[in-house]
């Protein structure tokens, strides 16, 4: 086994675990989301692995990956075109992992469909990002300076995904923000490797989910009254 294909094997397991993991979670609701990592050094032509469309994640494995190159294309790992059976295509949103992989140096590309990244979207389309200051779970995302605040980008979902692919890299302006929020869509998260992008998604979900809650607790909302009356019911 040559180097580059024991690379690529443990890639497409480190893929598959965190599609597993995620999918235990509910953040690959009804077939949503898709993975992918780059196997080709930055600077080289385009390799990638990339999960197959349409696949429930909670039964997903290895094999469930493919390879595929800058022109989108299944390749064979020689780099010959292969003729993919129809339920092997490669994520119909492979347009924008390829952008992000131009754009970065990254590794690894993640992206989820959840509640909290769709309300958080929502509750902040007017201003078109979402600031994150004071909060501990930023380092999570290697944002470790005293008093730290990042913008994340939000941008309008589009049908056409190489449009949709251009409007996310074109937002990507701050290195330091390793993610990107689609509206009524989803968040697309990247790092440096397979276990770097899980921790940045871990660390978005938690903040998203914090600031929906904080915001809905402070608005006295329904979610308010349910712990009021709980811990009325405590004391
Ligand atoms: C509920 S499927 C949503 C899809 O259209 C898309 O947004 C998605 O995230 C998954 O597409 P896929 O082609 O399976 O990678
Ligand atoms: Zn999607």
């Amino acid at each position: 086994m040559t180097m580059a294909h024991h690379a690529t094997e443990q890639a497409r397991t480190a893929l598959a675990d965190i599609t597993v993991e995620f999918a235990r979670r509910r953040w690959f609701p009804g077939t949503s989301g898709n993975l992918s990592a780059r196997v080709s050094a930055p600077g080289e032509p385009l390799l990638l692995l990339v999960s197959t469309s349409g696949r429930d994640k909670a039964s997903m494995t290895a094999a469930d990956f493919l390879l595929v190159d800058g022109s989108l294309q299944p390749v064979e790992p020689g780099g010959q075109p292969v003729v993919s059976p129809a339920e092997l295509r490669p994520s119909a949103e492979t347009a924008v992992h390829a952008r992000i992989y131009e754009a970065t140096a990254c590794g690894c590309v993640v992206h989820v469909h959840t509640v909290w990244n769709n309300l958080i979207a929502e509750l902040f389309a007017s201003q078109g990002e979402v600031v994150l200051r004071d909060l501990e779970m930023l380092k999570g995302l290697d944002i470790w300076e005293e008093a730290a605040a990042i913008r994340v980008p939000i941008v309008e979902n589009l049908f056409h995904l190489p449009t949709l692919a251009a409007a996310v890299v074109a937002r990507m302006t701050d290195p330091r923000v390793p993610g990107v929020l689609i509206r009524r869509h989803g968040l697309y998260a990247w790092g440096a490797n397979p276990f770097e992008a899980k921790r940045h998604v871990e660390a978005f979900e938690f903040m998203w989910e914090y600031l929906c809650r904080w915001r809905s607790v402070q608005q006295g909302s329904p979610l308010t009254a349910l712990v009021e009356a709980a811990t009325r019911g405590a004391s």
